[in-house]
């Protein structure tokens, strides 16, 4: 190794100072020394040479790196060796040095200051005096030093291994070893156990030997310290890298803390959706269960309903088996019924129409109305009535009775004054039901003005006469014929004849009606164009149409009847029926017949309209005596009114007629042509009876005979 000590030249000769030097003056010397070579201020001072890690870097930086740093030292180190082998050993002349003056002055106080200089310009730092004895290591860090890198964090050095910290580089005074002790080794050598620890020694300049020995010490000294600093510094090597894998990691772990913050913050929220999920679906759950546990409570109740059920289910089903066992029986034994009612309904019907037939075609019922209240003033005939049958009227006139005598009649049926409306109906039904069976009907009112045909055929509004009850009849007929498979359509039409002129009372319009045969018919069918049918729903419906019909039809004031109808009024129901399982169809009709009422030209104030009235009457007479006496001409194209009926009258009809009249004196002679006329009727058609009558009164076995 390169000696470090300076070269012989520039040992000059030590001149006696004026002032001692101190090793205090050293020190300052060496720090102003130092301050001059780094550049520093005077003030400035080396900082001292700690182990306080905190500042090494900031060393090292400022004296060239740790590598220049350590070499110095080791100069440093080195030097006492150099100085040994430039030391004169004990018999043995320096050979390096040419003489011991010349190296006593070398040694002089002011070339080792020289060297020491020479030593920092080498970039060596300045190590403090080092004491005799030196406190060691009283703390192992000192607080706030550190790097700038790591921060405030204070590091931690091991206390295995405790750095001492350096002391000021100034020697304390307290520490400066006392004259005395300089004194004592100021013969060259060092006095063992004088010297107080950490007492500096006072050496005399000249005493080269007590100085060397002092170096040797202080190169121990520093030797032992340089090989701890080493250990500290190869320790200490490693501790920047540490401490920025350190701060690696602390920065890492503290992004990873930031993270795991931000996490725990998302996490923090979701814990607290989650919780209050948690109480929504805890307090949605109670519900739930309350409401599970009203099910349940429901349930078990509907179990044991369902099985209270399922027990009467079982009998229910074998009640049904049963029943439906029966039903089958039952629906075999009804078609077998069934068939047997529609055979038994179609012998009803013969038997009916034959009953019917016997009555014969044309029934003459007599209805002799009470008088008003208004009329109480008016007089009255003598009327006796026989029996249902038979009627006698006397004229209270003894003139009249004189000329006329007792007038008795016989009728199919008699209806005396107190007769209401439906005892004259309850006669009239059987007929009505003919009309279903498929037969023509004909049913009109005959007799003298005001003598009551109107009310028997319609009625008054409380008091319903015979087309509404027929009505009423009909559609309960047809609801009954629809359990036995029958279904029915009723039309109506509503016409009038005035002056032989055929009208419409369903309509207002002026149209031409006519009466026309229907073609290729083998009854001699007729119809009426022009004319409007209205298909009936229900009777109400009827009624509508029937007082529509009465509104459009013609009357006036007669002697005999305040509002007396001036014409003919028909009222036409026609009956469709289909049975659908056996394909059959019946069509019958009812013609109700409002005849107007017959009057004297005497009292008639419309000359034309009675003499039409009367001529037409006189027509259906001569018809209907044509028809009883089987005549080959029947006359029914002379009136439009017999042309109308003449379906009704002819062929398979069945005529009813009424013979209204009045009770009055002042009708008698009307009364009694009205009567007269039925009674020709009646006695045309009573001709055979009559004579079975007689054979019924005379002998039993003669009707027999009679009816061959
Ligand atoms: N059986 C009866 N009971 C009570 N009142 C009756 C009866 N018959 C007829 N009347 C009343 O006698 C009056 C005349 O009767 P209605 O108008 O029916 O006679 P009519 O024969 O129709 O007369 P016309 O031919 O002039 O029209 C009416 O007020 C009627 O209410």
């Amino acid at each position: 190794m390169e000696s470090r000590l300076p070269k012989p030249s520039a040992i000059k000769r030590p001149m006696p100072p004026n002032k001692p030097i101190l090793p205090t003056d050293r020190i300052k010397a060496n720090s102003s020394t130092f301050n001059a070579t780094t550049g520093g201020s005077s003030n400035q001072t080396l900082p001292p040479l700690t182990r306080n890690l905190q500042n090494l870097p900031q060393v090292l930086a400022r004296h060239g790196g740790k590598c220049e740093l350590r070499q110095s030292i080791q100069n440093t180190v080195d030097f006492p060796n150099a100085a040994r082998a430039a030391s004169p050993e004990p018999g043995k002349p320096f050979s390096n040095f040419p003489n011991r003056t010349k190296l006593r002055r070398s040694r002089s106080a002011s070339d080792v200051t020289e060297m020491r200089l020479n030593l920092k310009r080498a970039g060596a730092p300045t190590l403090s005096t080092i004491p005799t004895k030196f406190t060691r290591n009283v703390t192992a860090a000192v607080p706030g030093a550190g790097s700038g890198r790591i921060g405030a964090r204070p590091v931690s050095i091991p206390s295995k291994r405790p750095v001492a910290v350096a002391p000021v580089p100034t020697v304390p005074a307290s520490t400066r070893a006392p004259r005395a002790a300089v004194a004592a080794t100021s013969k060259g050598k060092p006095v063992a156990g004088t010297t107080a620890p950490g007492a500096a020694k006072h050496i005399a300049k000249y005493d080269f030997k007590a100085r060397f020995y002092d170096l040797l010490e202080k190169h121990k000294a520093l030797r032992a310290k340089m090989d701890k600093q080493l250990e500290e510094m190869a320790e200490l090597e490693g501790l920047p890298m540490q401490l920025e894998e350190t701060q690696n990691k602390l920065i890492e772990i503290e992004s990873k803390l930031k993270n795991t913050m931000t996490d725990k913050e998302c996490l923090q929220r979701q814990v607290k959706q989650h919780t209050n999920k948690i109480e929504t679906i805890t307090s949605s759950l109670g519900r739930a269960k309350d409401e599970l546990n009203q099910l349940k409570h429901t349930h078990q109740n509907i179990k044991t309903e369902h099985e209270s059920l399922s027990v009467e289910v079982l009998e229910l089903r074998e009640r049904t088996e049963n029943l439906m066992r029966n039903n089958k029986q039952l629906a075999t034994d009804l078609a077998v019924c069934r068939e047997q009612l529609f055979q038994s309904n179609m012998d009803r019907k013969d038997l009916h129409n034959t009953v019917m037939d016997l009555r014969g075609n044309i029934r003459v019922f007599c209805r002799v109305r009470p008088p008003l209240d208004v009329e109480q003033s008016r007089m009255v005939c003598s009327w006796t009535y026989h029996d249902e049958a038979t009627v006698e009227l006397q004229s209270i006139d003894g003139q009249a009775k004189n000329k006329i005598g007792q007038q008795v009649f016989n009728f199919d049926q008699v209806f005396h004054p107190n007769t209401n409306q439906r005892e004259v109906f309850e006669m009239v039904a059987p007929l009505i039901q003919s009309a279903l069976d498929g037969y023509n009907i004909c049913i009109f009112a005959y007799g003298q003005t005001g003598s009551g045909k109107t009310y028997t055929m319609d009625g008054v509004s409380d008091n319903v006469g015979v087309i509404p009850r027929t009505v009423d009849l009909l559609f309960d007929s047809i609801k009954n014929y629809r359990n036995l498979g029958w279904e029915y359509e009723l039309k109506a039409t509503f016409l009038e004849i005035y002056n032989e002129v055929l009208y419409d009372l369903l309509s207002n319009e002026q149209k031409e009606m006519e009466i026309r045969m229907v073609k290729n018919s083998v009854k001699n069918d007729i119809y009426v164009s022009n004319i409007t049918e209205e298909t009936v729903r229900d009777p109400e419906h009827l009624r509508e149409l029937m007082h529509l019909a009465k509104m459009n039809r013609a009357t006036a004031a007669t002697a005999g009847n305040e509002r007396s109808s001036r014409s003919h009024a028909v009222t036409k129901l026609e009956l469709i029926g289909h049975h659908a399982e056996k394909q059959e169809t019946c069509v019958g009709s009812i013609n109700l017949v409002d005849l107007a009422g017959s009057e004297s030209p005497k009292t008639s104030t419309r000359m034309t309209e009675t003499k039409n009235i009367n001529r037409s009457l006189s027509e259906l007479t001569n018809v209907i005596l044509a028809l009883l006496q089987k005549q080959d001409h029947i006359p029914y194209r002379n009136s439009k009114l017999t042309h109308l009926l003449m379906p009704s009258l002819g062929g398979n009809s069945k005529t009813l007629m009424f013979i209204n009249v009045a009770p009055f004196q002042d009708c008698f002679q009307e009364s009694v042509k009205s009567l007269r006329f039925a009674a020709s009727v009646n006695s045309c058609k009573l001709a055979k009876a009559k004579r079975n009558r007689y054979l019924n009164s005379s002998s039993i076995a003669n009707n027999s005979s009679c009816e061959k």
